[in-house]
């Protein structure tokens, strides 16, 4: 059987952001990434900080674990990382929850594609904007949506642009033109990743909420976008493992 690198396996907690935020969920976070973003709020999975945490799992173990963890209180498993979507045999995990009626989220940047994406309940798929210094391959992008599409995906699917500042913010209004038909959502940057003052944190990013709210409701091109905060920050700051 093959093993992946698994960084963390945690909840139940609830999703706290996008298009299912709220709902219950186990987390299984998968170390690497193909990416090196400037505020990389999940660093530790790829910058070999927690190079010595990583551990070598099956996908029965990992669903073992999260039996040991919460066994019949959770329906539902978000799938992330690092970028998982580098891991071709994760198809094995994905199908031992299928086999057990358990829905299943994947956080991704949309930067590889995967088979297996075509059996994911909530995919999103989250684009990196001018400040993360990554720069998105639209031809790799393009494709990746076109066979979502053209699986019969789309009501499972979503874009997930982090904004920061304004130059993010016309970056995600590209994004939003050039895939019309995917459901859009804009989140709140988070760029104090150190502070252990939550409250202070809660307040500055309730306070960048407020501004993204304002500018995408006076913008008549972003007639169709779900604008959110990051709720599990607002709820325990940068806490790990929630
Ligand atoms: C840590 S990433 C892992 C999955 C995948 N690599 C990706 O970026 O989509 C999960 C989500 O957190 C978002 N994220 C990372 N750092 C953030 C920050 N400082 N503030 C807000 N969102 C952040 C990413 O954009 C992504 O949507
Ligand atoms: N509660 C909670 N919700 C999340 N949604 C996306 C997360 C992620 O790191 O991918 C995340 C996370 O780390 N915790
Ligand atoms: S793509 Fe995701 S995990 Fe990778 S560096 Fe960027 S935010 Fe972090
Ligand atoms: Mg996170």
């Amino acid at each position: 059987m093959n093993k992946f690198p698994i960084l963390e396996i945690f909840g139940p907690t609830i999703q706290g952001e996008g298009m299912v935020i709220g709902q219950k969920t186990m987390f299984v976070r998968t170390a690497g990434c193909d990416y090196s973003c400037a505020w990389c709020d999940s660093a530790f999975t790829w910058d070999g900080s927690a190079k010595d945490d990583i551990v070598s799992m099956t996908a029965s173990d990992i669903w073992e674990k999260l039996n040991e963890l919460a066994k019949g209180n959770f329906s539902h498993v978000t799938i992330s990382g690092g970028n998982p979507a580098l891991l071709k045999n994760l198809q094995e995990f994905v199908k031992i929850l299928n086999d057990n009626q358990i829905r299943i989220a994947l956080e991704t940047q949309g930067s590889v594609w995967q088979d297996w994406f075509l059996t994911i309940d909530d995919l999103t798929i989250s684009p990196k904007p001018p400040s993360s210094k990554m720069v998105t391959d639209f031809q790799v992008l393009d494709k990746i949506i076109s066979r979502l599409e053209d699986g019969g995906r789309k009501a499972h699917i979503s874009l997930k642009v982090v904004v920061f500042d304004n130059k993010d913010y016309e970056y995600a209004k590209m994004v939003a033109r050039r895939y019309s038909n995917i459901q859009m959502f804009l989140q709140v940057g988070n760029d104090d990743l150190s502070t252990i003052d939550d409250a202070e944190l809660t307040y500055k990013l309730l306070n960048k909420y407020e501004w993204l709210t304002d500018k995408t409701m006076a913008d008549s091109e972003l007639a169709d976008v779900k604008v959110l905060p990051q709720l599990h920050t607002l709820l325990w700051g940068n806490k790990r493992g929630v």
